[in-house]
């Protein structure tokens, strides 16, 4: 059996960093992480890549094909999607080679839209499985944008609608805690707290859009919460037992994820002549 972790979330959050951070802090525990570059965008990175996608297709190159009309999000779905055909199967399956229990993270590109509702994600999923690996999504959110309950609500509708595509074991992780005052972190810890979707519809929502769509910032909370989809990792890529504790949560979600039950509950939706 092998496992690998997709590595998602919005550009700039911070996928490349915590591919690197992994990587290093395995090394100190004599353990082996190997990173694959998916993003066909790539500028840089400074884990040390077992293979790029760039080595198979580069953006740069497909925008400027004459026989292809395309700008840099319809590039990098094209990127993607071949990928995904045989041609770039055959070239991704040889790159993976056949270690056996062995870990592999994929630093995927920030275009979310590749896994929040197109297919081309989750067809490499399948592809992946087919080969034996297991597969959990790790979907990391920039902390330094989490600590209003607007933006909190936005980041986790994202990481559910990419949970909800992908169909494997699901881990949140959010970036930059470094980055956070002490005001901000606090504020963060609210939002980290069980029942969430009081907090979001309540005090800590205080703009009139949010006074005005009360209920269904409270019902769609409850959908989170439902999915147990607020629970966030946060991760200090400065400490040790934070990268320790990311690592035990993920290898966790590889081993048992698949087996875990969630069962969704039922909902009491907001009465649809209320203004919601
Ligand atoms: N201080 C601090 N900076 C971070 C952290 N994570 C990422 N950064 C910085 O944030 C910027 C973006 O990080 P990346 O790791 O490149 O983000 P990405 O999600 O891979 O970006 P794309 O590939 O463009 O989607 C870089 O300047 C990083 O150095 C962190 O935990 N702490």
């Amino acid at each position: 059996m092998r496992y690998c972790q997709l590595v998602l979330g919005p550009a700039g959050s911070g996928k490349s960093t915590y591919c690197a951070a992994l990587q290093k802090h395995a090394e100190t525990i004599n353990r082996v992480i190997n990173v694959v570059n998916l993003d066909p965008a790539a500028e840089a990175y400074t884990y040390s890549a077992m293979a790029d996608v760039r080595d198979l297709i580069q953006l740069d190159d497909v925008m400027q094909a004459d026989d292809l009309d395309f700008g840099p999000n319809g590039g990098l779905i094209f990127c993607m999607e071949y990928l995904t055909e045989p041609d770039g199967l055959d070239w991704f399956k040889e790159q993976l080679g056949d270690y056996d229990d062995d870990c592999i993270l994929f630093d995927c590109p920030g275009q979310i839209e590749l896994y929040t509702h197109m297919d081309v994600m989750k067809n490499l999923v399948h592809q992946l499985q087919s080969w034996d690996f297991r597969v959990c999504a790790v979907f990391v959110l920039d902390s330094v944008y989490m600590v209003d309950s607007a933006k909190f609500l936005s980041g986790s509708l994202a990481a559910l609608a990419t949970m909800v595509q992908l169909e494997v074991p699901h881990i949140n992780i959010l970036t930059k805690m470094d980055l956070l005052n002490k005001a901000a972190r606090e504020q963060l810890e609210v939002f980290l707290e069980p029942e969430i979707h009081e907090l979001l519809s309540s005090e800590h929502s205080v703009s009139k859009f949010n006074k005005k769509y009360q209920k269904l910032t409270y019902t769609l909370g409850k959908v989170l919460d439902d999915f147990s989809l607020v629970r966030y990792i946060p991760l200090n890529i400065n400490n040790e037992e934070s990268l320790m504790d990311v690592l035990i949560q993920t290898d966790f979600a590889l081993q048992y994820g698949e087996d875990i039950d969630v069962k969704t509950q039922d909902y009491e939706y907001p009465d649809a002549d209320d203004g919601t």
